[in-house]
């Protein structure tokens, strides 16, 4: 699947060129058929026209008796041999033959792209109708959605069994159906679909009203009929008096309905995204004591160039350092990270085997400082600035998001048994996450701390530090994040997450709960 990196998207626009090419030779050949044909037609009705004048005449010239006698026989075959040519089934087994080395996303990709769309549309409360216009927060435009598009963003919605967005992409559709010359969906199956979810979002009348419509188009559609008579029946119970006069308004308006949004488990999800948009939630006296300052940290490099530090939050101190990685070395990181993307995955507990994670929609790869000077010249760099020993710190992770992509609320250190964390390096716990941007994003794709409201925003070179851990080694509830999903633009990040063991000297261990740097 390619959804979920949007470096691997890239590949397919050069898959739409290949096919804006072979697709352009392919209607040339037709085209150049078509002549053909047309210049032996013109011929075949000169000589009819010449003949039907007067036939005994006509052939009574052996020339005259010779063409008629060959045009049917001889150009005849040509002709034949033609109307034979099958560019078509040449030009498809072509692109089946490149499909291998030609990038064609799957159905699943259309899911998952589909599903983000939900997604960014809920967290940064997008207008349907806003969005099919090709609108995004007022002011960037992408390409306007037809019904047909509309249309296939329900039923995806409707194939996940989320008739909420169903209703809202459904009723889009039919309204775009109304104001559209070339149709490009068919009435009667946005009205399918739009009547059953309306009805399953528990709106009885208003389902009824497009069934009735959708009756009135087919009038002998079976599973109609029978939704028809489920309706009634249900308002007949309610007490409601039947038949009940409707006439569907234009536009159909999805604010009259009564909506729910798909229920999912995450009980901090109205905090994390109103900071994904952006919402101030921390205390402004607290805010109001967050400060920028230089480091140097007694690196004598430092001191010709110090360190630019900006306060995020005070407790827990989380911190970004900005300037910190060079246009250079982030483009050494990105391409030798590229080639090896794999899907964030995560084990079943009952099956034991691997599978895409849904809270992370991201790809990512590991990089060790061996690998290239530039990683080293980086891990040093954060060794010095964090004063932290490096040799304990896990290699580099670098991960880009997909469309919509997005990490939910987390902790990056472990929460099970202190000695159980992280067993097989034997470091113990994540003590520290450094978290690299090597982007800026557009809009969207925040890192954002729900518990304390706290919230970075990517700028390219930039980077923010954290400890996860108190100083007892406990680990600290209020470092629990989330990356927002991106609304627009492409999201690189690179995590280096530093472990307990080696650091007694350098942050030493202590009986409190201070959670200080
Ligand atoms: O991408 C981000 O902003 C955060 C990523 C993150 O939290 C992680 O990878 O653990
Ligand atoms: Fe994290």
């Amino acid at each position: 699947e390619m959804f979920t990196a949007l470096a691997d998207l890239e590949g397919l626009v050069l898959t739409e060129l290949e096919l804006v090419k072979q697709l352009d030779t392919y209607i040339q050949e037709e085209e150049n058929k078509l002549k053909l044909l047309r210049g032996h037609m013109e011929e075949y009705e000169n000589m009819y026209q010449e003949a039907s004048a007067d036939v005994s005449k006509y052939l009574a010239n052996p020339v005259n008796a010779y063409l008629l006698v060959k045009s049917l026989t001889s150009d005849w075959k040509k002709i034949e041999g033609v109307m034979s040519q099958n560019f078509g089934s040449a030009f498809l087994k072509n692109i089946t033959q490149h499909r291998s080395d030609l990038r064609f996303p799957s159905d699943e990709d259309l899911n998952g792209a589909a599903v983000a769309l939900m997604r960014l549309q809920d967290t940064y409360k997008l207008d349907t109708h806003a969005l099919a216009k090709g609108e995004l927060l007022g002011k960037k435009y992408s390409r306007q959605l037809t019904a047909g598009d509309c249309w296939e963003l329900g039923r995806q919605s409707y194939n996940n069994g989320d008739h909420y967005h169903t209703v809202l992409w459904m009723g889009e559709a039919l309204n775009k159906w109304d104001d559209e010359s070339n149709k490009t969906a068919a009435r009667e199956d946005i009205l399918d679909y739009l009547s059953f979810s309306t009805f399953k979002q528990g709106n009885v009348k208003e389902a009824l009203q497009l069934t009735n419509e959708l009756l009135k188009i087919v009038p002998y559609h079976q599973r109609a009929i029978g939704n028809k008579k489920h309706y009634e029946d249900v308002l007949r119970k309610e007490g409601i008096l039947l038949p009940i006069e409707m006439i569907l308004t234009k536009p159909f308006n999805t604010a009259n309905l009564k909506l729910k949004k798909p229920v999912d488990n995450l009980e901090e999800r109205d905090k994390y995204e109103k900071l994904c948009r952006g919402e101030k939630l921390m205390d402004p006296k607290i805010e109001g004591h967050l400060r920028c300052r230089y480091i140097t940290n007694n690196v004598p490099f430092f001191f010709i160039q110090p360190i630019k530090m900006e306060e995020a939050l005070l407790k827990p101190m989380i911190v970004v350092y900005h300037d910190v990685m060079s246009d250079d070395e982030i483009e050494t990181v990105k391409k030798m990270a590229k080639p090896r993307f794999k899907r964030a995955t995560i084990r079943n507990s009952k099956t034991g085997e691997l599978e895409p994670a849904n809270y992370r929609i991201s790809k990512s790869a590991w990089l060790k400082s061996e690998e290239h000077d530039h990683i080293l010249k980086v891990t040093r760099r954060v060794g010095d600035i964090t004063g932290l020993d490096m040799s304990t710190a896990e290699d580099l992770q670098v991960v880009n998001y997909g469309i919509g992509g997005h990490y939910e609320p987390h902790f990056d250190y472990a929460r099970t048994e202190t000695t159980e964390a992280f067993k097989e390096l034997g470091w113990g716990n994540r003590i520290a996450t450094w978290l690299f941007y090597m982007s800026d994003v557009e809009a969207g794709g925040a890192t954002v701390f729900p518990p304390t409201g706290a919230a970075v925003w990517p700028r390219k070179g930039s980077a923010a530090f954290w400890y996860n851990l108190y100083p007892n080694g406990k680990g600290n509830e209020l470092t629990r994040h989330a990356a927002c999903p991106v609304l627009s633009g492409s999201k690189w990040v690179s995590n280096r997450w530093i472990h307990e063991h080696r650091q007694e000297f350098r942050r030493p261990c202590g009986l409190t709960f201070d959670a200080e740097m």
